[in-house]
């Protein structure tokens, strides 16, 4: 590298650029919630890890161990009391907090939070409401998420009028109609029964392979952080540390193969050496 290119001589502004690999990265982050009695509840302690751009990361741990907790932090919901959650490679709180575009991430919870009043296409039109898009374009783009989740034909049911496989497809498609470059997926799958959640998890994958976006998917069920994830970050128990942090390097289908199911059974023995207490 000559001179005029060295880290040391390039202008500030530019070696300030955010490093757009990492989807997310954590770096030290550590939580506490106040309790009622003035005492504190540790959460999490120290997590370090990345988010590689266009990947799949799961967040594998028992139950109480702050996995919601980081991915509130990850959303802006929440700030850690030490350390940094940087998306897209900005800061999430301090002084260049303000340079996060929060349009980017998409938020998919355990329950799936349909407006019973609302239609299947009104209620995936909601995340748009915000912004300044008309109507036809509004229904344009709610539509078309809704077709990318297969319920193209059901744009005027209501919830109540839709099974949950069908209910959870919604609630992913009105997380994707804002096309974000992360989603965010807090045990979105948990509720359903086993067979549709294989189906969401196919569904998952290919529209991970149409849109490339990043995701990170929270779980507490080994077999499925396998079956999805890139890299799998598994917590300890509260207060949740980063225990084992894995790539699974294995082609799709992962279901039912020999590979998948040594590995889910490697990881459930590393869970039964870590600790009794991993609570799903
Ligand atoms: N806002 C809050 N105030 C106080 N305590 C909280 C708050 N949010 C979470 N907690 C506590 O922090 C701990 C971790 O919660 P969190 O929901 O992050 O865990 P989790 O790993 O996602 O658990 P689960 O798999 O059961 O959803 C729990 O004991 C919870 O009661």
């Amino acid at each position: 590298m000559d001179a005029m290119t060295s880290p040391a001589t390039l202008p500030a502004a530019l070696a300030a650029t955010p490093d757009r690999r990492q989807a997310l990265a954590f770096r030290h982050v550590s939580k506490r919630f106040g309790r009622a009695d003035g005492s504190s509840l540790e959460v999490l302690r120290d997590i370090s890890f990345d988010v590689p751009a266009g990947s799949i990361v799961s967040i594998l741990g028992p139950s109480g161990s702050g996995k919601s907790t980081l991915l509130n932090m990850a959303a802006g919901l929440l700030a850690p009391d030490q350390g940094r959650v940087l998306v897209l490679g900005h800061e999430t709180t301090g002084d260049a907090a303000g340079a996060v575009d929060w349009s980017r991430l998409g938020y998919m919870f355990q329950d799936d939070r349909l407006l019973p009043w609302r239609s299947a296409l009104a209620n995936v039109g909601l995340a748009l409401e915000s912004g300044s898009i008309g109507k036809r374009e509004w229904r344009a783009r709610s539509q078309a998420q809704l077709a990318l989740v297969g319920l193209g034909d059901f744009a005027s049911a209501y919830p109540h009028q839709l099974s949950g496989g069908m209910r959870s497809r919604v609630a992913l498609a009105r997380s994707l109609v804002t096309e974000p470059d992360i989603l965010l997926m807090d045990e979105p799958f948990s509720r359903l029964d086993a067979q549709t959640r294989t189906t969401m998890h196919t569904e998952l994958l290919r529209i991970h392979r149409e849109r490339n976006m990043s995701i990170v998917f929270v779980t507490h069920d080994v077999e499925e952080a396998v079956i999805l994830a890139d890299h799998i970050v598994m917590f300890s128990p509260r207060p949740g540390r980063v225990h084992t942090e894995l790539a699974v390097d294995l082609p799709h289908p992962r279901l039912g193969t020999p590979e998948a199911q040594t590995l889910v059974a490697e990881l459930r023995a590393a869970i039964a050496g870590m600790s009794a207490d991993w609570v799903i």
